[in-house]
C-alpha cells in the first residue's frame, strides 16, 4: 500500500486561500498513492492563534472541501490533517478527517490534548471527547494529533481497541524534533503498529516547524523519514506485517489487563 506523505510549509506571508489552491496542484501532482497524509492545521497555520476565530470552518468550509473533490477525483483515501473547526455551538476545535476515495468521511477524531505551552491552542480550542477505531480496507485506523503523541494512556486505548495503523498529523516544533523521533518510534514498537506521522515544515509567526514526517513500522523501523523542507515522502507498506509482527514475538498477547487491579 503506498502512502504519500505531504509535509507542507505555511509561511506567514501566504494566504489560507492561496495555500489551499497551491496544496491542491502538490495532491494533483501524486502519483500511485493509495492513502495521503496532511499536517495539523496546514491551511490556517498552528500558530496563527489570533486568527483562529476569523480561520476556522465548517466541515463545508474551503479546506475539507478541497479535499474532498481531490480525493474522489483521485480515488484515494486522504487524511487532511486538521482544520478548526467552528462548531455550530460557537466553540472551535482541531478536528482530523479521513475522507475516503469518493470524497466522504470514514473517520472524525477532535484533538482531546490541546496543547498550552508556549501555545494559545489550549485556551482558544475545545477537547475532543470520543476516540473512533475505523475499519477499513487496508487496516483498522485511528487518528489522533500531535500532542497526543506524548500520553501512553491514549495510546494503549487505541491499541485496546485494535487499531493497526494510527495517522498523526502535527505541528512539531523543530526545538523538540528529538522527542518527536522518539516518541512515534516507541508509539510503534510498543503498540506493534504502523505509526504515519505527518509535520508541518518551514516557519510561522517565528516557530520553525520540525518536518522529519515519518512512517515506522510495527517493529519499531523507520521506513521513511523526511528531511525539514517542504516535501513529499512516498512509502510502500504492508498492513499484513501487523499482524505477523505479532505472531512473531507476541508482546501484545503477554499484556496483562489493567496492572493497577492487580494487586501488584
Ligand atoms: O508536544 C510538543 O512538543 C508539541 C505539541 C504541539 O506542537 C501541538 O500539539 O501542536
Amino acid at each position: 500500500m503506498k502512502i504519500a506523505l505531504v509535509q507542507v510549509a505555511s509561511p506567514d506571508s501566504e494566504t489560507r486561500e492561496e495555500r489551499i489552491d497551491r496544496v491542491e496542484a502538490i495532491l494533483r501532482g501524486i502519483n500511485g498513492a493509495e492513502l495521503i497524509v496532511l499536517p495539523e492545521l496546514w491551511s490556517a497555520g498552528y500558530f496563527h492563534f489570533d486568527d483562529y476565530e476569523t480561520l476556522a470552518e465548517t466541515l463545508n468550509g474551503p479546506t475539507v472541501s478541497m479535499c474532498s473533490r481531490v480525493a474522489a477525483e483521485l480515488g484515494v483515501h486522504l487524511h487532511f490533517g486538521s482544520i478548526i473547526e467552528a462548531g455550530g455551538d460557537g466553540r472551535l476545535s482541531n478536528t482530523s478527517i479521513l475522507l475516503g476515495p469518493d470524497g466522504n468521511v470514514v473517520h472524525t477524531y477532535r484533538k482531546i490534548h490541546v496543547f498550552g505551552y508556549q501555545s494559545k491552542e489550549a485556551s482558544l480550542l475545545t477537547a475532543g471527547s470520543s476516540l473512533p477505531v475505523v475499519t477499513l480496507p487496508f487496516g483498522a485506523v485511528a487518528g489522533i494529533t500531535c500532542y497526543d503523541l506524548r500520553f501512553p494512556g491514549l495510546w494503549m486505548e487505541l491499541s485496546t481497541r485494535g487499531a493497526d495503523i494510527v495517522i498523526v498529523p502535527a505541528a512539531w516544533p523543530a526545538a523538540r524534533r528529538e522527542h518527536w523521533r522518539l516518541l512515534t518510534t516507541a508509539r510503534a514498537l510498543e503498540h506493534q503498529i504502523f505509526v504515519i506521522a505527518c509535520n508541518a515544515a518551514g516557519s510561522q509567526q517565528g516557530v520553525e516547524l520540525g518536518g522529519h514526517s515519518r512512517v515506522v513500522d510495527p517493529g519499531g523501523n523507520v521506513i521513511a523519514e523526511a528531511g525539514p523542507d517542504e516535501t513529499v515522502v512516498m512509502v510502500d507498506i504492508d498492513p499484513q506485517q501487523v499482524q505477523a509482527v505479532r505472531n512473531e514475538f507476541p508482546v501484545i498477547g503477554d499484556r496483562l489487563p489493567a496492572y493497577n487491579t492487580l494487586g501488584l
